[in-house]
């Protein structure tokens, strides 16, 4: 979108002949909208009109070349200046380029060819700036925190009050919560509304890396450091500098480097494998696991010192069931992206099928949610999701029952009855397989045949 604006030139020369011929050679491509100074004064006067481009003659005669560059630089670091110069001393042209010149091209039989070709180079660039500005402001529009984390349970709103608190600081942040509860979905947002927005975010899950790769993985290697090390690698930590870096998983990370990473976080400086240069870094941690690690501590399976280093600010994701009306919100929010991104018109879910997905557990907690939503939309036939338009994964039927909320004697019954069902009402084989006896087993059976079970 950018490269069809437009580029607009100021041309700053104080030569008529030379005026003469950048007007004739600039003005041959319409996409060039190009301006001409005669003096420097004129030139900064006019640099509210946010040229892109700026060719400025080195010898102008009421300012030094050097002066207009660097308030134009102050002006806007983004405008690019080619210096366009009669004379060739080196020196001049790297101190130039120094203050920030985007190119020195000397008044030869070449100007006109290296003139061109650098405004192309500079215009491309500023394109490039444009989109990445347009990306990074899109990036931290859609991580706002309401806009990304959909909720608004009491349970997410202490989350969101947390965030508010972690993003005015530095501090570590932990994230705990079950499988596909939104850890990294709430890392990127704390990190694009953190100050180090314009830094990377550099996402590193602990558990999909094989073991033996894992320290160079986050800690970089130099060329040779081991067999396979052909080239200098820049690790996750250094590629992470002055943004944020999430370490997913961290429950999974092996003792070993459970000690290096401490050492890293104690000291806030890295050394690459095989290398003794020492790097500081200036890194925000953000850590997740789905396991309680407090637990993984007690169990002797996690450094307490770590631990307590990378625990930083605790936040706990609550699993989708414990989020009330939160699932249908959700669910909607969820709906109205797949009919958007489907150019399909919006879906409405009937209160049964609301009622079929309050009642569900979710084991897989959103990410489950998105999938199960998302099946529903294809198959129902009308713009309105019904029950049976709803099926939950059957692998994590087991799984779901646990999560419902009954007396310990309801899940007897339970059992007893999935058991009933396996073993063709075989009530002996049953009462041998549950290791119950026979005359309790009736009992059983004669309270649930009351209750209806
Ligand atoms: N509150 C929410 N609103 C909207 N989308 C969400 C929400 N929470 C999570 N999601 C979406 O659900 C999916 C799973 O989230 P995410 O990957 O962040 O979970 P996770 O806890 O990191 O999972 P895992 O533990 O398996 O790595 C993503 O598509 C994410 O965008």
């Amino acid at each position: 979108m950018y490269e069809k604006d437009p580029v607009k030139i100021f041309v700053v020369e104080d030569d008529p002949a030379y005026t003469k011929f950048l007007k004739y050679v600039l003005e041959l491509n319409p996409d060039y909208e190009v301006q001409f100074y005669t003096s420097g004064k004129e030139c900064l006067a006019n640099l509210y009109k946010n040229p892109a481009v700026v060719t400025l003659d080195y010898s102008l005669p009421d300012m030094p070349g050097e002066k207009v560059l660097s308030q134009i630089r102050s002006h806007d670091p983004n405008i690019n200046v080619i210096i366009v110069s009669a004379q060739e001393k080196i020196h001049t042209a790297v101190e130039l380029l120094k203050l920030g010149a985007y190119d020195y091209i000397a008044k030869d039989h070449e100007t006109k060819d290296r003139l061109l070709n650098s405004i192309h180079n500079a215009r491309n660039r500023t394109s490039l700036i444009k989109e990445i500005d347009h990306l990074k402001k899109e990036i931290s529009e859609k991580y706002t925190f309401e806009k990304s984390i959909i909720g608004t349970s009491p349970a997410i709103k202490r989350v969101f009050s947390l965030l508010e608190k972690a993003v005015q600081t530095n501090i570590s942040v932990s994230i705990t919560g079950e499988t596909g509860t939104g850890k990294e979905l709430v890392a990127k947002a704390l990190h694009y509304n953190s100050k180090r927005k314009n830094k990377p975010f550099v996402a590193v899950n602990i558990a999909a890396i094989p073991r033996d790769l894992i320290e160079s993985e986050l800690f970089g290697h130099e060329k040779g450091a081991f067999t396979g090390a052909i080239t200098r690698r820049i690790g996750k930590f250094e590629e992470a500098e002055g943004g944020s870096i999430f370490l997913d998983e961290i429950g999974e990370m092996d003792m070993n480097l459970q000690a290096k990473l401490l050492r890293v976080l104690q000291e806030r400086e890295i050394t690459r494998i095989g290398g003794n240069q020492v790097i500081k870094l200036d890194v925000r941690i953000i850590a997740a696991t789905h396991k309680d690690l407090s637990e993984e501590v007690k169990g002797g399976r996690f450094r307490e010192d770590l631990y307590y280093r990378l625990l930083g600010l605790p936040i706990m994701l609550p699993p989708l069931r414990e989020r009330g009306q939160d699932a249908i919100i959700i669910a909607k929010h969820f709906l109205d992206q797949f009919a958007h991104d489907n150019g399909m018109q919006k879906f409405k879910i009937s209160p049964e099928a609301q009622e079929k997905l309050l009642q569900y557990p979710f084991p897989g907690n959103i990410r489950e949610l998105k999938s199960v939503i998302e099946l529903a939309a294809v198959m129902a036939e009308e713009q309105e999701l019904r029950p049976q338009d709803i099926s939950f994964n059957s692998t994590t039927r087991m799984e779901s029952f646990l999560y419902q909320e009954m007396s310990m004697q309801e899940f007897m019954y339970r059992i007893i009855r999935h058991y009933l069902n396996k073993y063709d009402n075989n009530v002996l084989e049953v009462a041998r397989r549950l290791d119950i006896g026979k005359s309790s087993l009736y009992r059983y059976l004669k309270e649930m045949e009351t209750i209806g079970i």
